[in-house]
């Protein structure tokens, strides 16, 4: 019998069950040459970094509670354990003036970390989940100051230097519940997503997949999510998702995923093992070189420009896919 240090922390049970099987993100060592051999076009998970060893070493809910500071926090509420993000400056936007119906899944409030740890010790079956998201800022307490301080910079910078990424726009905290779940979206910046309390896992797959993921349109509120839902994929509407290729992997305190700029990323924290804690660090892309045959982030990017531009010159946003549609079919094969 493994003792308790050496017993697996998690097993499949905390795992919710998807109808895919992915292959495992490599883990490597901070100082292993490959990690910057595999970093700018794939994930890795990264160990031993001391990234947010400041952090790892002490937080946990009790910590950020003393220390979160007085200022409000961005809390989302939601009635089940999906948390999909959405644009509202999207719901009610100028190209949207018939205001095509919209139903937000979750709610977005501002609470006092008090409020918000005192309903997660609360929270029972039947209420709605709670997933704090808020961005570190100087207005945090100064113990968390400190610890932000603290931080492997010297590491990050160097890696953001050798990378040719742009600055570092944000770091987020993400204070989640257990089981819940951010459904496969992707960012335009990179990330290295650190994770400091608790297990994540983290299914991703790469923009080569646009094809099998079925992004909803730029001008929704749900831009940059995939339509799929992962639990219960809708095989006629999406027949091309059952050939998606993702990886994934389970991350831990002291682990660093590198989440690649355009990466399909869907994350859940383990169910029955406890709230989690993550800091992320987004950068800006680095500067685009143009090369051929371009990337497939690239031609992302691509179609990105295309729908904005048809949506500034045809108004309406349900104009949009007759147009490409007449525009392609039987023209192009
Ligand atoms: O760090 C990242 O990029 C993640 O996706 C982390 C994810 C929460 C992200 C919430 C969100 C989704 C879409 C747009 C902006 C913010 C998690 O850890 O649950
Ligand atoms: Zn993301």
């Amino acid at each position: 019998m493994a003792s308790a240090s050496e017993r697996k922390p998690w097993d499949s049970s905390n795992l919710r069950k998807y109808c895919l099987n992915f292959e495992e993100i490599p883990r490597l060592p901070f100082d292993d040459p490959r990690v910057d051999e595999l970093i700018s076009s794939n994930p890795v998970i990264i160990e031993g970094s001391n990234l947010v060893k400041s952090a790892t070493d002490k937080w946990n809910l009790e910590y950020i509670e003393r220390h979160m500071g007085v200022t409000t926090n961005t809390v989302y509420l939601s009635r089940n354990h999906k948390f999909k993000y959405f644009d509202d400056k999207k719901i009610q936007s100028r190209t949207n003036p018939r205001g095509v119906e919209f139903s937000p899944p979750m709610r977005k409030v501002e609470m006092k970390v008090e409020e918000f740890m005192k309903k997660l010790r609360e929270w029972k079956r039947g209420d709605e989940r709670l997933y704090m998201q808020q961005s570190l800022t100087a207005a945090v307490g100064p113990n968390i100051v400190q610890d932000f301080v603290g931080f492997n910079w010297k590491w990050i910078n160097a890696k953001q230097k050798t990378h040719c990424w742009g600055k570092l726009t944000s770091n987020l905290l993400y204070v989640s519940m257990e089981g819940n779940v951010t459904p496969c979206h992707y960012d335009e910046q990179e990330n290295f997503f650190a994770q400091v309390y608790g297990y994540k896992r983290c299914i991703l797959f790469s923009p080569d997949q646009f094809q099998c993921m079925y992004p909803y349109p730029v001008h929704h509120p749900h831009d940059r999510q995939s339509m799929v839902d992962l639990e219960r994929p809708d095989h006629t509407r999406f027949p091309r998702f059952k050939d998606a290729k993702g990886v994934e992997a389970v991350i831990g305190p002291g682990d660093v995923l590198y989440i690649p700029i355009y990466w399909w990323h869907h994350i859940e924290s383990l169910m029955r093992l406890g709230p989690t804690i993550t800091i992320n660090f987004w950068y800006k892309a680095g500067p685009t070189t143009i090369e051929y045959p371009l990337k497939d982030h690239q031609k992302v990017s691509i179609m990105r420009n295309i729908e904005k531009m048809l949506l500034e010159v045809l108004q309406d946003p349900r104009e949009v896919g007759p147009l490409l549609r007449n525009m392609v079919l039987g023209r192009f094969d």
